[in-house]
């Protein structure tokens, strides 16, 4: 029977597939006493066997996907399977213990990550992590349990999770991955972000998702009501496949706006640049049209492998995204992990609230042996492109200036080794925390740019968790508040002639551009999937018509307010 869910809508577009649900597994077991040790030896290398060939499969598609070096962590897990000093043990527990394989594998695996995990080497205790993951796999394949394998995916399917993490979205193939809904999630949860620069349509914060909705259900998903219909009747289907044309259609008549500028219809340009994550997304950018990279996302270039990247890795890769965008502005953030994206190989310990702790910039200037490599890789790949860069999560003036100061140091230290870069980096802040924004004015005197980092600004401002489907309703972009603070950035950057973007979720938003054009904001930064959209939809805007309404705007009272005018302020 046809059942209609209702979520956030997190990415445009229509997909009908049947559903993959991505869940981990039980894998509690019994101590069991075994008759024949030589049966359950054989059943430990089938199990062993199968994994094998998954990770090998996993490793294949992820070169493909995300590169060999990203891909590195499955040669690893390919090695512990092979290591016969972790599966000579096993075998011989089963032998001499007569127990079964599944308590086997757990006690000899558990003995070899305690024993790495203890030691004072940062490369062993990546082995210990290792070593789990590849135990999970082996266990579930003993217990004849699914274990999820996104990467593996090979036919097309819209994917249920409870929620997906960055390590589970690396390895999607958009290929055949559809779309997703997932329960927890808000717009700028980092899957839903992930959605938009895939261009695959996803829904997120759907209560009740996971009980309700079985493996194999045929689904339509609307990303653009955030709407997900089960079992739908023919008609239904035939109704959506006319709108995913549609809509296919009303993005190929947008191409012709790929080189042009972005110009207000009085004549007043704006720039529009990308959010991006990897390299890969540099190419997408530009095909979309995108004028700059307002945002490279560093941080998942640390993320789905067992160690930090070396310095000459990161310069390979800024450097290759440098040269990509040639000319344009190439706006990279310096690391900004913490909240919900987590490096398996860093064992920071647990918090009560990680989105308040040790994240982002706090965690560079805590560990600045991690930062200055990252700060001379930056540097040394200057001389490719145009290089800004930006510091996440300040909060202070002491922080800007604390990291200023190490990237000056590291500059320094190059031009005395003799390494070229480039003597015009600017280097800039997100603006993310209230404090800031509030202290524009005076952060304005010192920083070369400044850039909104709405996703976060509205969470801290509002205190309303961004991945909280249950305080949904307090996460408002349009809260005069957060338009206030807004307007003071900008204001402030003005004063001292420097120049003031956004690259939170917000600057791509439709009811959000009229506003900030009117505001004066320079450069607006987003999916790269919204570009055209935006820049077509100021082609049609009048810069000074905007400017009058926003002393009115700033006066409204609520966010619903705020929303309500702008919409009739548009059909005028
Ligand atoms: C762009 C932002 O950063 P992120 O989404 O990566 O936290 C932001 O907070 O607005
Ligand atoms: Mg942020």
């Amino acid at each position: 029977m046809t059942m209609e869910l209702h979520g956030i809508a997190a990415s445009d577009g229509i997909a009908i597939a049947k559903t993959y649900r991505l869940e981990s597994p039980s894998l509690l077991f019994d101590k069991k006493t075994i008759d024949d040790p030589e049966l359950e030896i054989e059943r430990l290398h089938a199990a062993l066997a199968v994994s094998t060939e998954e990770l090998e499969l996993i490793k294949e598609q992820a070169e493909k996907q995300i590169g060999p070096k990203e891909a590195a962590i499955f040669g690893a897990h390919l090695m512990v399977l092979s290591d016969p000093e972790l599966i000579g043990p096993i075998s011989e527990k089963i032998n001499t213990e007569k127990v079964n394989a599944e308590f086997a594998l757990q006690e000899v695996s558990n003995m070899f990550m305690e024993m790495f995990a203890a030691m004072d080497n940062e490369y062993m205790q990546e082995r210990a992590a290792d070593i789990k993951d590849v135990r999970n796999r082996v266990l579930a394949h003993l217990l004849g349990v699914k274990f999820p394998n996104p990467g593996l995916i090979s036919e097309k399917v819209i994917l249920l999770a409870e929620d997906l993490t960055p390590s589970d979205t690396v390895q999607f193939n958009p290929k055949f991955i559809q779309g997703f809904v997932t329960e927890i999630g808000g717009r700028t949860s980092h899957s839903a972000i992930l959605a938009r620069t895939l261009e695959i349509p996803a829904v997120v914060g759907v209560k009740k998702l996971m009980e309700t909705l079985a493996d194999g259900t045929l689904v339509i998903i609307d990303g653009i009501e955030g709407k997900i219909i089960a079992d739908p009747s023919p008609e239904e289907i035939e109704k959506y496949k006319k709108r995913q044309a549609e809509f296919a259609a009303q993005k190929k008549e947008l191409v012709s706006l790929k080189d042009a500028p972005t110009v207000s219809s009085d004549g007043f340009e704006v720039e529009l640049g990308a959010n991006i994550g990897s390299p890969k997304d540099a190419v997408s950018a530009l095909e979309n049209g995108a004028e700059a990279i307002g945002l490279f996302r560093t941080e998942f270039l640390y993320m789905g492998r067992d160690s930090f990247p070396t310095e000459e890795q990161q310069f390979e890769i800024y450097s290759e995204v440098l040269k990509r965008m040639g000319s344009k502005p190439t706006v990279v953030r310096t690391l900004d992990i913490g909240g919900d994206k987590e490096l398996s190989y860093l064992d920071l310990p647990k918090e009560l609230n990680p989105f308040l702790g040790l994240r982002a910039i706090r965690l560079c200037l805590e560990m600045p042996d991690l930062f200055r490599t990252q700060l001379r890789a930056l540097i040394r790949s200057s001389v490719h492109g145009n290089l800004k860069i930006m510091f996440p999560m300040i909060a202070t003036l002491e922080e800007f200036r604390q990291a200023k100061q190490l990237f000056l140091e590291e500059q320094e230290k190059m031009a005395t080794e003799g390494i070229p870069f480039s003597e015009k980096i600017e280097v800039g802040i997100m603006v993310e925390i209230p404090s800031t924004a509030v202290m524009a004015d005076v952060f304005a005197k010192e920083v070369d740019f400044f850039s909104i980092g709405t996703n976060d600004l509205i969470q801290y401002t509002l205190a309303a968790d961004r991945m909280n489907e249950n305080v949904a309703h307090l996460y408002q972009p349009f809260n005069p508040a957060i338009l206030r603070m807004v307007k003071m950035v900008i204001d402030a950057a003005h004063k001292e002639g420097k120049w003031a973007g956004m690259c939170g979720e917000m600057a791509g938003e439709e009811l959000a551009v009229p506003v900030l054009l009117g505001l004066g904001l320079d450069e607006f930064s987003m999916s790269a999937s919204s570009i055209l959209k935006t820049r077509s939809m100021i082609s049609g805007l009048s810069k000074t018509e905007m400017e009058k309404h926003t002393d009115h705007i700033l006066s409204l009272s609520t966010a619903e307010d705020v929303k309500n005018y702008i919409t009739q302020m548009l059909k005028k």
